[in-house]
């Protein structure tokens, strides 16, 4: 039994995670971690045995403690139940499907504990790749891609030698607005923008889906997790997401992987890996691929991807202003206190002012953190 922990158990990758455990009977859950949702975290802790659980705020782990007073499961709260979650002693992989930056302490932690990363959790990656990809080797431990695109280059530089990798072709649905102007973006409401064309996912990520953030985040995931220069990695619109995304080689040859949209080939491709374990049903409906159509991405009406390669481009603290200015904005903008349009408004105005730090430390990446928030809270 392979014996996991996973950081974020409550949602949608976390459910995925479980659903893969449940189906293939060979992964035993040593720890789980969640926010709030503690009804659907006490139903986890009834059917997988954790010996370990965290929650995030104090009062809802003594709420939790008393729901389960009847098993022998210890309760704890806050980074320093994430920490403790991430550096459970048994568990051999840590799957950080938490949502956000705060994933890096947790998974740095994880790291240094000997665990290998599935890795869901790409906003730690966009902030702190420069400190875990030095850090895995160090540790000696893997960082195994769980996020649908990373995972298809995974599988398609199988066995490859990186050195002959000319380009990562990274592709993207386009989101529920492909095709809209920036006057028809003003006024989208948000539940038009959780309705995403192919993908049932966590709210935030579906919001970055729709203003095209997401795959900004995800070339900066690719650059760190493959070693490519954001200049080498080109985004494709495929707007049926079942390309999940290709690799050009210096030989011209492209390769790519398909399937219909369903994360529980990443995530199990990452839990067993480099082994392939057995998916029941049809994941490619080989006669529906003349629906494939290939776009450019839209960065005039669409402006959070080119802020992305700015960000990028710029290094140091800038992609974690990026993606902090984000999570604050998306939160904004779901609690409707802003309009769809603000998000990349919010995002170029941090970075403009921002002043940037290189190769920053965690301490200084979590102050720039603040300092994007506490601009965010006087100006919006
Ligand atoms: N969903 C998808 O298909 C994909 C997701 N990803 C990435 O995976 C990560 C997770 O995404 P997704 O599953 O959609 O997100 P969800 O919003 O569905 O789930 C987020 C999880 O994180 C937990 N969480 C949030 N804040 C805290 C906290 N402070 N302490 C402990 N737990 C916390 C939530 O707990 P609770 O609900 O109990 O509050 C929940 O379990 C993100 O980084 C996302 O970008 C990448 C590719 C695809
Ligand atoms: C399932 C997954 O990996 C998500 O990141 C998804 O790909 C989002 O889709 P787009 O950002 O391409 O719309
Ligand atoms: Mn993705």
């Amino acid at each position: 039994m392979k014996k996991i922990a996973i950081l974020g158990s409550t949602g949608s990758i976390g459910t995925q995670t479980l659903e893969v455990a449940r189906e293939n009977g060979d992964l035993q859950i040593t720890a789980l971690a969640a926010g709030n949702n503690i009804e659907l975290l006490e139903k986890q802790i009834r059917e997988f045995h954790p010996g370990l659980v965290a929650v995030w705020k104090e009062e809802k782990a003594k709420e939790l403690k008393d729901r389960v007073k009847d098993l022998d499961v210890k309760v704890v709260c806050g980074m320093d139940g994430l920490l403790e979650v991430a550096t459970e002693p048994s568990s051999e992989i840590l799957v950080t499907a938490i949502v956000g930056m705060i994933g890096i302490r947790p998974t740095i932690a994880a790291m240094k504990a000997g665990k290998d990363i599935a890795l869901a959790n790409k906003e730690t990656l966009v902030t702190a790749g420069h400190i875990i990809i030095p850090l895995a080797k160090e540790c000696n431990v893997q960082i195994l891609p769980v996020d649908s695109e990373h995972s298809a280059i995974f599988q398609c530089l199988n066995g490859e030698h990186r050195s002959q990798l000319k380009k990562i072709l990274l592709t993207a649905s386009g989101g529920p607005f492909r095709g809209k102007k920036k006057e028809e973006l003003k006024h989208v409401q948000v539940e038009d923008a959780l309705k995403h064309p192919n993908w049932s996912m966590g709210r935030k990520i579906t919001i970055d889906s729709a203003t095209l953030v997401n795959k900004g985040l995800e070339m900066m995931e690719a650059r760190w997790l493959f070693g490519v220069e954001p200049k080498d990695i080109q985004i494709v619109v495929q707007p049926k997401s079942i390309i999940h995304s290709m690799v050009e080689f210096v030989d011209g040859a492209v390769i790519a992987q398909l399937g219909t949209p369903d994360m529980k080939l990443p995530i199990q491709y990452a839990l067993y890996y480099p082994d392939r374990k057995y998916l029941p049903g049809d994941r490619l409906d080989f006669w529906s691929l003349n629906q494939i159509t290939f776009e450019k991405p839209d960065m005039e009406n669409f402006p959070g991807l080119k802020l992305a390669f700015d960000a990028a481009a710029a290094g140091g603290s800038m992609p974690t202003v990026y993606n902090a200015a984000n999570e604050r904005a998306v939160a904004k903008f779901l609690d409707r206190k802003i309009g769809f349009l603000d998000i990349p408004e919010i995002i170029s105005e941090c970075m403009a002012a921002h002043k940037v730090v290189e190769a920053p430390t965690v301490e200084q990446i979590l102050q720039t953190e603040a300092a994007t928030y506490d601009m965010i809270e006087s100006r919006w």
